[in-house]
């Protein structure tokens, strides 16, 4: 696997107080679930991948290039989105002056504004929406519209906070479906608190509980120290056992 995304010994602060400790792990094109329940600091790692929380130590490259430091920062930045849980933006705006102001923001050059935002609508599957406002869009279209803007630069790195969670069943099959065709050619990382979504969508999970990374490796291979492999019960049985069945 040729590595895009490398993080080094991440320590990050919040306030005063270390929320993520000394995290490492490597990941190459395809999709990585990231597992932790509330608060175990998946926002926080996502927002630190994404070159917008410096760490107190250590390091985040995208193609060997350091997010925070050196002359090719800002190049590194490009090549990494984030789709946060919520998105605040006025519900006014319609999905495409949504994106055309994504693309501002995100530096995409004027020349080549439109066609990358008609770019992002077809990888998304909302073409057919683009006209309508997004306070008039169903959860699971508001979705793809949050995604449909980290595409506008076309990052080799895309993040993604919770993104199927609040859907219905069939909403956050779609949305699977489409992480699944997105990650045939990057970088996918989905943090979740939702196994089965994590199960449906990678074969490769990290786990991440109290801000440390307890495991990174086959979903299947998911253990707690009685050894009682997911392979046994299914990811959520490893996982239970792993943390120790601690859900704080
Ligand atoms: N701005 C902040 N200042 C201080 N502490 C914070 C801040 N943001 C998050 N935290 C703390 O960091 C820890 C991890 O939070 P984080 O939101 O990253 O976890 P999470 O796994 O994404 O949880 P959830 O799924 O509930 O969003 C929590 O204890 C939280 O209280």
């Amino acid at each position: 696997m040729t590595s895009v995304l490398e993080v080094r010994s991440l320590s990050v602060e919040r306030g005063r107080e270390e929320i993520l400790h000394d995290i490492s792990f490597v990941a190459g094109a395809g999709a990585l679930g990231l597992l932790g329940v509330n608060g175990a600091g998946k926002s926080t790692l996502l927002r630190s991948l994404a070159g917008l929380l410096p760490p107190r130590s250590g390091s985040v490259l995208i193609d060997g290039a350091d997010v925070y430091e050196g002359r090719r920062r800002a190049a590194a930045s490009r090549q990494v989105a984030l789709v946060p849980q919520d998105f605040d933006f006025p519900g006014t705006f319609t999905v495409r002056e949504f994106l055309c102001h994504m693309a501002w923001m995100r530096a995409v050059p004027r020349r080549s504004s439109a066609a990358r935002v008609d770019a992002a609508l077809e990888a998304v599957d909302l073409q057919r929406q683009a006209g309508r406002r997004l306070n008039t869009l169903s959860g699971g279209m508001a979705r793809r519209a949050a995604i449909a803007q980290a595409l506008l630069a076309d990052p080799a790195v895309l993040l993604l906070d919770e993104s199927t969670t609040g859907l219905d069943p069939v909403q956050r099959a779609e949305i699977r479906l489409l992480l699944r065709s997105l990650a045939a050619s990057r970088c996918v990382v989905l943090a979740s608190h939702i196994v089965e979504d994590i199960e449906q969508l990678a074969t490769r999970v990290a786990v991440l509980h109290h801000g440390r990374l307890l495991f990174d490796g086959a979903t299947a291979d998911v253990a707690g120290p009685s050894g009682d492999p997911a392979r046994a019960g299914g990811l959520e049985a490893g996982f239970i056992s792993l943390i120790g069945g601690d859900t704080a």
